[in-house]
């Protein structure tokens, strides 16, 4: 798609209805450029002495048929590109929340969430205003300027007076060649701004808690205090240009004005031209000030929106770090994971996260992987799920390069339980049954009991029906953190993976859990990730990763027979068990 892509598009697809309204605004603005022609012709009547009663009549009805007119065509053909506006809203709203899910993880980090809320936001309301209004006033300002001259051409005033009168107006398109691009550079500051506040303020919220434990509202609300400044100060000087644009416009009209009335004023004198012709002519320059007006508004509108629809298209335009190739092959089961030398560093990084892992997973066993904070493990998992894309023939799964098979057959097949795992506000029952809200209750209860959640939850009022979040309950972080194992548990995949999913959970809350699991782990593949050894030490086998590196494999007997890294970690858990 080019940079222009998304509106042109937009507009290419329904030209037919756009040529329609636009066509309905032209009529409408010759019905009214014919006013001051008719008005005129009825001051020479006047002056001329021949009006009689039913010509008055004629003259008042020729006018309410022209207001009426107006009205009808006009308001319809508003109407037809107001209705485009909304549907290119509504239509760009659900683009951009495709391109949000084919978006990579890497790109959420470097964006941030606000700046991303403010494309949804304020960015599409930009772009759609100037297509609705721009695309109406535009419209109806070219073609009430080009009828008022045409009709002036008509209404017999002479060509000379007609061009010395809308001399000044020639400066129109120097001023918008000057001007334009300097509102769209200012705009589109303004715009960045605004996604850096949305951004500050998301993060703000987000962080309110700790805001308040550490009793640091006042630093909180100066460094908030200080993007709402960046914006005032941006907006300041877009609104000085373009206000100073806009009242240019209009002064031009006056000048025509001001000279319609001095050379038509003396040619009126000497009898040169009638007086109808010379109030037709001041009544035409006055209507084009409103043209004149409108112009300005919409380049105004139209360099802001423009300025948006930059920002939304390099949105869409956006390639995913992580892509499926073309024909990507459909993953139908998992049999053996392979790792073959598998070195890796987020982009950006200097030092690699991972180095040289070779590693076999064969299906249906349980493999622990331990490893002190930051040794990379949630970083092994994440490219098992192609969440960052791994190096070339490193990671496969049945001999096939998971590079080459379609993401959605792979995560699908993989069930994934992360440390912090977010939940809905929605009940407790959709919330587990999130891979298939169609689930019996008797199964979400079944995996409810495994993660150790069930008896929670039936103490609330409405039990699985609980509303969580905004407009519900707050669960503890251990609650979460096992409904959030719930909804891996339910899950009908070959493989589950749990990335420190217990850290929340109490001791004897973790044995539960993990006597369910090896209930549930019979014919899958599980992969258990954690701090504690307690949960892993029953794995088919163990990797205890260092710096990146597996320092140690083998089964918990092994590991401890050999006195390393494990069997240290192990007796200092287990005393620190001991002395709580
Ligand atoms: N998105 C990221 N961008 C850059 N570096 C990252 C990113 N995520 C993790 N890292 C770095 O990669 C290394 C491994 O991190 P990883 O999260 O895999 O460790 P971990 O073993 O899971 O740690 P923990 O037990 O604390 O969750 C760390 O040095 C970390 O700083």
């Amino acid at each position: 798609m080019s940079k222009k892509g998304l509106l042109r598009g937009y507009v290419i697809a329904n030209w037919p209805v756009y040529l329609f309204a636009v066509l309905l605004i032209i009529a409408s603005n010759v019905g009214q450029a014919s006013l001051p022609r008719i008005l005129g012709s009825f001051t020479d009547q006047l002056m001329q002495n021949t009006l009689q009663m039913n010509t008055v009549i004629r003259y008042s009805l020729s006018l309410l048929a022209i207001a009426i007119a107006y009205n009808l065509l006009f308001g319809t053909g508003q109407f037809m590109i107001m209705k485009l506006g909304r549907r290119f809203e509504f239509m760009t709203r659900e683009r951009i929340f495709g391109k949000f899910s084919e978006l990579s993880e890497h790109y959420f980090s470097k964006q941030g969430n606000g700046k991303l809320l403010s494309y949804v936001m304020n960015d599409v309301t930009s772009v759609r205003e100037a297509i609705s209004n721009g695309v109406t006033m535009m419209t109806n300002a070219t073609f009430l300027l080009l009828s008022c001259i045409v009709m002036m051409l008509l209404s017999g005033i002479p060509m000379r007076l007609i061009l010395i009168s809308i001399v000044p107006l020639l400066a129109i398109p120097f001023l918008v060649v000057f001007f334009g691009p300097r509102i769209r550079k200012r705009s589109r500051d303004v715009q960045d701004a605004l996604a850096t506040m949305t951004e500050s303020a998301e993060e703000q919220l987000g962080g309110i808690r700790v805001t308040k434990t550490f009793a640091i509202e006042d630093s909180a609300r100066e460094r908030f205090g200080l993007t709402v400044d960046a914006i005032k100060s941006k907006q300041l000087r877009l609104v000085r240009l373009s206000s100073l644009f806009q009242a240019l416009l209009p002064l031009l009209g006056a000048i025509s004005l001001v000279v319609s009335l001095l050379v038509g004023g003396i040619l009126t004198m000497q009898n040169s031209i009638t007086l109808g012709s010379f109030v037709a002519l001041t009544l035409y320059l006055r209507i084009i000030m409103g043209p004149l007006q409108q112009i300005g508004n919409v380049i105004n509108t139209m360099q802001r929106s423009g300025a948006s629809l930059e920002r939304v298209n390099d949105l869409l335009t956006e390639v995913p770090d992580v892509r499926e190739l073309p024909h990507a092959t459909s993953l139908q089961a998992v049999n053996d994971i392979k790792i073959e030398n598998l070195s890796f560093s987020y982009p950006g990084s200097l030092s690699p996260a991972l180095k040289n892992i070779s590693l076999n997973i064969q299906a249906g066993r349980t493999v622990g992987i331990v490893g002190k904070t930051g040794s990379g493990k949630s970083t092994f998992v994440k490219l098992l799920l192609r969440t960052y894309e791994p190096p070339e023939g490193t990671i496969r799964i049945n001999d096939t390069d998971i590079r080459q098979l379609s993401l959605e057959s792979l995560r699908s097949r993989i069930a994934y339980v992360p440390q912090d795992g977010f939940l809905f506000s929605t009940t407790i029952r959709d919330n587990i049954a999130f891979s298939d809200r169609e689930v019996p209750l008797d199964t979400v209860e079944h995996s409810a009991r495994q993660a150790m959640i069930y008896e929670n939850i039936i103490r609330f009022p409405d039990r699985f029906d609980t509303l969580l979040g905004e407009r519900g309950l707050t669960l503890s972080g251990g609650q979460r953190q096992r409904t959030s194992l719930a909804r891996g548990l339910i899950k009908k995949a070959q493989v589950l993976i749990l990335d420190d999913s217990m850290s929340a959970v109490d001791a004897v809350t973790e044995s539960g859990i993990l006597r369910s699991l090896r209930e549930i782990g019979k014919g899958k593949t599980t992969l258990i990730i954690s701090h504690r050894i307690s949960a892993v030490r029953h794995a088919d086998e163990i990797i205890v990763l260092d710096e990146g590196r597996i320092a140690e494999q083998g089964t918990h007997a092994g590991l401890m027979a050999a006195k390393g890294l494990y069997a240290a970690t192990y007796r200092l858990q287990e005393e620190g068990l001991h002395h709580d």
